[in-house]
C-alpha cells in the first residue's frame, strides 16, 4: 500500500495539454506500484490556498507517452484510493457533435456511450471476485451538482472564461482511437444522441465505481470532430492549439472547484454515496473468494483486507 502522511481527499486527472497544476503547491510525491503496476505518472500532493490537499495525475503521463488505449487505469485508481482519495474530478479535451458547444466551451456531463473496443482492460472484478457495479448514472450525480456551478463561477470573470460557455446534462461518446472518427461516425454519434466525443472517460468512471469513488468529468471542447460539412475533419493540431489557450482557464477552475469542494467532501457532505456499494454488487460466494483475489481487492475496498 501507498503511504503519505498527508490527508488527501481529492485526486486530479490532467487530460491532454494538462500535465501539471502549476497554481497549487506541490508538497510530495508518490508513485505507488499497485497489483496492476504503476499509475500513468507519480502522484504529485498539492497543497490549496486554505490548506487542503489534492493529488495529481498526468492521465497520458507527464511527457504525454501512454496512448488513451494504454492508459494504466487500474493502477492509477487503484493508486488514488490507496492514499485516502475519495473523489476524483477529471479533465479532458473532446470534440463537439453540436453546434452550441463551441472550441473553448466547458462541459460536466451526465451520460456516457461506451464506443471502446474491448481491449482496455475494464474491471477490478475479472479474476477471483465476480461483481458487477451499478453505473446507469456513470457519474456521481450529487457531485455534478456542485461542480456545474462551481466551473461556470470560476469561468465567470471576463480575463479567465474568455466567454466560454458552461453545458450540463451532456452525454460523451468515448470511442477506441487514437485515430479520430470518420464523418459517418461522427454523424452516427450525433443521431444516437452523443454531445461531446473523447477516449478517455472509459474505463476510468467505471474504475472509480468500482472502486466507490465519487468521479466528475470536467470537459474542454478544443473542435468539432469531422460531422460539419464546412470545415475540415479534426486534426491534432487544432486540438493543441485550443487546449493551449485553454490551460489557464482550466488551472483556474480546477482551483476554485478543489478549493470549495474540500470542506464538503471533509465533512461528508459530498462524494461518499457510494462507499459499501460494492459489498452488494459482489455475486461470488464468500468461500470461493480467493485469498490472492481478496489482497488485490483490499488496495481498493478495505473490506477486503
Ligand atoms: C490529443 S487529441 C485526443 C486525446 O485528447 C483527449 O485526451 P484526454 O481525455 O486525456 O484529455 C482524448 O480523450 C484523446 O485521448
Ligand atoms: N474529436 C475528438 N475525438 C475524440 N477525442 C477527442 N479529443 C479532443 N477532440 C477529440
Amino acid at each position: 500500500m501507498a503511504t503519505t502522511e498527508h490527508k488527501v481527499l481529492i485526486g486530479v486527472i490532467g487530460g491532454s495539454g494538462l500535465y501539471h497544476l502549476d497554481n497549487l503547491t506541490p508538497v510530495e510525491t508518490v508513485n505507488p506500484k499497485t497489483p496492476w503496476g504503476y499509475p500513468s505518472s507519480p502522484l504529485t500532493i498539492m497543497q490549496l490556498p486554505s490548506g487542503g490537499k489534492v493529488a495529481f495525475l498526468a492521465r497520458h503521463g507527464v511527457g504525454h507517452q501512454f496512448s488513451p488505449s494504454h492508459v494504466p487505469v487500474r493502477a492509477n485508481i487503484a493508486a488514488f484510493k490507496s492514499i485516502g482519495v475519495r473523489v476524483i474530478l477529471a479533465f479532458s479535451a473532446v470534440g463537439s457533435l453540436r453546434e452550441d458547444i463551441h472550441p473553448g466551451d466547458f462541459i460536466i456531463p451526465d451520460q456516457i456511450i461506451d464506443r471502446t473496443k474491448g481491449i482496455r482492460p475494464a474491471t477490478f472484478f475479472d479474476e477471483g471476485v465476480v461483481g458487477h457495479a451499478m453505473f446507469g448514472d456513470p457519474f456521481d450525480s450529487e457531485l455534478l451538482k456542485r461542480v456545474a456551478p462551481l466551473v461556470k463561477e470560476a469561468l465567470a470573470p471576463k480575463e479567465i472564461g474568455n466567454g466560454a460557455g458552461v453545458h450540463t446534462g451532456k452525454c460523451v461518446v468515448c470511442m477506441e482511437g487514437p485515430a479520430f472518427s470518420t464523418r459517418a461516425e461522427s454523424n452516427m454519434y450525433r443521431l444516437w444522441g452523443g454531445d461531446i466525443i473523447n477516449m478517455s472517460v472509459l474505463p476510468e468512471a467505471k474504475l472509480a465505481r468500482e472502486a466507490e469513488m465519487s468521479y466528475a468529468l470536467v470537459a474542454t471542447s478544443t473542435d468539432y470532430d469531422a460531422w460539419r460539412v464546412s470545415e475540415h475533419p479534426v486534426t491534432v493540431e487544432e486540438v493543441v492549439k485550443t487546449l493551449h489557450q485553454n490551460a489557464n482557464a482550466s488551472r483556474h477552475v480546477a482551483e476554485h472547484v478543489l478549493e470549495v469542494l474540500y470542506p464538503e467532501i471533509e465533512a461528508g457532505e459530498v462524494g461518499s454515496g457510494f462507499v459499501g456499494t460494492m459489498k452488494y454488487s459482489t455475486v461470488t460466494k464468500a468461500e470461493y473468494i480467493t485469498a490472492e483475489a481478496k489482497e488485490k481487492l483490499s488496495w481498493i475496498l478495505p473490506y477486503y483486507s
